[in-house]
Order: C-alpha cells, then structure tokens, then sequence
C-alpha cells in the first residue's frame, strides 16, 4: 500500500477531470514530475472507461481511482475487483454506503492484490456541500458532526483513510489519531475561484490541519501552465 507522502511535492494530487483522453494523457504527462499522485475520477471513467485510466497511468505517477463507489456491498467487491488490474494506489468508496460496504470494498481490494493493493479511502461529506445542503438531505448536526461519524464508522469497517474537507481535517486527527491517510479536496491557493466547493481552505491550511495529500483540480488544470501551478503550489508548501 502507498506510503505517506515525504516532500511537499509528493503531497500534491492533480485531478485530471476531462472526458478527453487526450488531454488527460497530455496532462497526466506534463504534471507527474510535480506530483506525488494524479487522479482519476468520474468524468474521465465514464468517458473513456479503463483505457482512459491507463493512459494516465503511463506517464508514470501513481494514480487515484476516485470512483467514489456506493452500492450494495456485493456490487462494490465486484467493482472492487474489476479495477484492480490497473493497479491504483488509491480508491474511494462513500462512508455512507455503510460499514458493510466498506468492509467488502477493503476484503475485495485484499484478496485480490493483498499487499499491493490500493489504500481504500471513504469519502465522508462531499466539499461541495455546505450546512444548508447537508441539512436538506435529512442529516442534522452539520458538516462537522457527519464527518467524525462517518470517519469512525469508515476506519472501524476496515477503510485505510479518509477524504474530507480542511475545515474537518483537525478534528479528524483529534478523534481518530494520525493512523488514518487523510486525502483533503476542495483545496484553492488564495484567491482562486471555489467553483462549486463550498468547504475551502488553502493548501498550507490543509496541511497544517494533518492533510497527508491535498486534491486539486482547476487551480492546477485551468492553468496557462499546469505543471508551473503544481510547482508554486509545492513550493508555498515548503518545497
Ligand atoms: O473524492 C474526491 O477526490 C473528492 C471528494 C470531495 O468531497 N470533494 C472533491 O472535490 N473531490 C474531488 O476533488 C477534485 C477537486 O477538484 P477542484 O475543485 O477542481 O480542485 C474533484 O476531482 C472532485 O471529484
């Protein structure tokens, strides 16, 4: 399984969000040098399926599977299983889709790659949500409060870490230690555009708060030049 991250540049993950192999592949090959992890998620999936995730693969960075898995346990091990000739090193599975789940999303990922198998991460609250969106799902006590709930069912099911926002990620190392790996979207350099993210904090602010890995996406890929943003990024970090 992928070991912590030991410069601020390994701690950088890129997100490769396009539906366009090409450019993916272009972008995965221009950012691996600046990065400790690209990721793939599902608009690159959906579109261009594991052809698209091996192309990325093959510019020599490790790769996030960010399919955010959540279905019935049996359908994620199969899942599980099927993207694991791709060799991740990381995978997302929805904390909300139960400890079962997760439970077979990690025995799937185990008796399939055993020690070389990806660090299964759950993805507790989607940084796009604020209070007010949380509450109209039905959930009552805020963004903060689902977090540590969702983060101890995950870890106690068997998940190896976590993905939350930076306004979380202290209070997760208050509760749960610094056993878990900690993966922190919803990542913006000050004074970049949030988009749709509605928890934000900047990457020395993630990191300060026990970040392993932070996500970003636009900031690096809207760039004129990506791999220059990835650097300024690693270098506010300290590289
Ligand atoms: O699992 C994720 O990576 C994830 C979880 C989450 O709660 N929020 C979130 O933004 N992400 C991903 O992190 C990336 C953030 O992209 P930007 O908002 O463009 O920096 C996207 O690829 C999202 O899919």
């Amino acid at each position: 399984m992928i070991a912590r991250p030991r410069s601020p540049r390994a701690r950088l993950i890129a997100a490769l969000d396009t539906a366009d192999a090409d450019r993916a592949a272009a972008l995965a090959a221009a950012l691996a040098p600046e990065c400790g992890l690209l990721k793939v998620g599902l608009e690159l999936f959906a579109a261009e399926g594991p052809a698209g995730a091996a192309r990325v693969a093959a510019a020599g960075a490790p790769v996030f599977l960010d399919l955010k898995l959540h279905d019935i346990p049996n359908t994620v091990a199969g899942a599980v299983r099927a993207v694991l000739p791709l060799r991740p090193a990381m995978l997302t599975v929805h904390a909300a889709g139960g400890a079962a789940m997760v439970a077979a999303a990690r025995e799937a990922a185990e008796r399939g790659a055993g020690a070389d198998r990806p660090a299964i991460l759950a993805v507790t609250v989607l940084t796009s949500l604020d209070a007010a969106a949380l509450a109209a799902t039905g959930v009552a006590g805020g963004p903060v409060q689902q977090v540590l709930r969702l983060a101890r069912l995950a870890l106690e099911a068997g998940a190896d870490g976590l993905v939350c926002s930076p306004r979380e990620a202290a209070r997760i190392r208050d509760a749960e230690g610094g056993a878990p790996l900690l993966v922190v979207p919803g990542v913006r350099p000050a004074g970049a555009a949030a988009g749709d993210q509605a928890r934000v904090a900047t990457p020395e602010e993630a990191v300060r708060a026990g970040a392993d890995w932070i996500v970003l996406g636009r900031p690096i890929t809207g760039a004129a030049d990506p791999a220059a943003a990835a650097r300024a990024i690693a270098e506010a970090l300290g590289a």
